[in-house]
């Protein structure tokens, strides 16, 4: 279930004249075997890249199937991607895959769980890609595994999503149900469920899901509130919901983001989020220094148009590294 990494995905142009300053992707990612506990790197901060390829969620969910590609994909949209920041802060690793055969999700989330938690063991800011959003249960199993009680109690949960995937799941898990599961994982080890979304369409919820939402104590910022007009209102909701978390896991659905930017996912958005606000939202999560883990969901190659929701996805990532070398003295 677990595979390598593979250079093949990491090919691109190279501007030999250039020299370090042409550098891109390409030529200075790591490879890192997860079966391995040992790596070696200079940085003072490693990323490290890790695929969780399914389907079975969205398949469950009656959903449009492809997400199982998304990882690869998200690899050759980041390739040629220049190098940008400094490699004695910042080193970047890719971790292989996680392959999710039919039926067998619950035991590849489990595998996705105690991979996360090895990488932030090592001291690697995980970077799992998608997969359907059932992603999202296997990677919180790694973050609870890895935190002692008091970070775990403290933890944030911040889901850029269109939707609240908070669906029962008594017949079946599936990508509309992975945060009603962590919720109820969380009330199985008495502890409290902290969920933000942000970008949730009145248009793409039912009323119950409203309802569980709110049971749940689910906070949540309407699409429509998220303007780019709007920012400094959302900037200061999520400000205020951060301040009291320890460690904040990010998950970005990119089915947040308007079906313009972003039509290669499962349930497309027409009033979707300007991508500009999401990497302002990244921006600030990272600039909080409390960014423990990161996830992207949802990328579909087969549904995409001109790689552009691939080229997205890659360039939140790009973001995330910009940020973190700003961050980084
Ligand atoms: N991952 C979640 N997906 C949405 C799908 C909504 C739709 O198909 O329109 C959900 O279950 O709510
Ligand atoms: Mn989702
Ligand atoms: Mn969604």
């Amino acid at each position: 279930m677990y595979q390598l990494a593979e250079k093949k995905y990491w090919e691109g142009r190279t501007d030999y004249t250039d020299g370090a300053m042409g550098l891109r992707w390409h030529q200075i990612l790591n490879q890192l075997d997860l079966t391995q506990s040992v790596h070696k790197s200079g940085a003072a901060k490693n990323v490290a890249l890790l695929g969780f390829c399914s389907d079975e969620g969205v398949r469950r969910n009656k959903g449009r199937l492809g997400a199982q590609l998304g990882p690869d994909q998200l690899r050759k949209s980041m390739a040629s991607l220049p190098v940008h920041f400094d490699q004695e802060k910042l080193g970047l690793f890719d971790a292989g895959n996680i392959i999710c055969p039919n039926q067998q999700l619950e035991r590849s989330q489990q595998l996705l769980g105690q991979k996360v938690a090895s990488l932030l063991s090592m001291g690697f800011l995980p970077v799992v890609m998608g997969g359907g959003h059932e992603v999202a249960y296997g990677h919180y199993l790694g973050l609870h595994q890895h935190l002692h009680h008091e970070q775990r109690s403290s933890l944030g949960i911040l889901n850029i999503d269109a939707h609240f995937d908070l669906r029962t799941y008594e017949v079946e898990t599936s990508s509309g149900t992975p945060f009603r599961q962590i919720a109820d994982l969380r009330k199985h080890h008495s502890l409290p469920f902290h969920y933000l979304c942000m970008g949730i369409q009145h248009a793409g919820n039912t009323r119950a899901l409203f309802d569980t939402a709110h049971r749940l104590n689910t906070k949540y910022v309407l699409a429509e509130d998220m303007r780019e007009s709007q920012w400094e209102d959302v900037r200061l909701r999520l400000r205020n919901w951060m301040h009291d978390k320890e460690a904040i896991y990010l998950t970005i659905d990119l089915d947040a983001i308007a079906a313009a930017h972003a039509p290669g996912v499962s349930a497309p958005t027409p009033f979707g989020l300007d991508p500009w606000v999401v990497r302002l939202i990244l921006q600030e999560v990272v600039q909080s220094g409390k960014l423990l883990s990161l996830d992207i969901a949802e990328l579909s190659p087969a549904l995409d148009q001109d790689g552009r929701t691939a080229k997205l996805a890659a360039q939140l990532v790009f973001a995330l590294l910009d940020n973190l070398n700003n961050q980084l003295v």
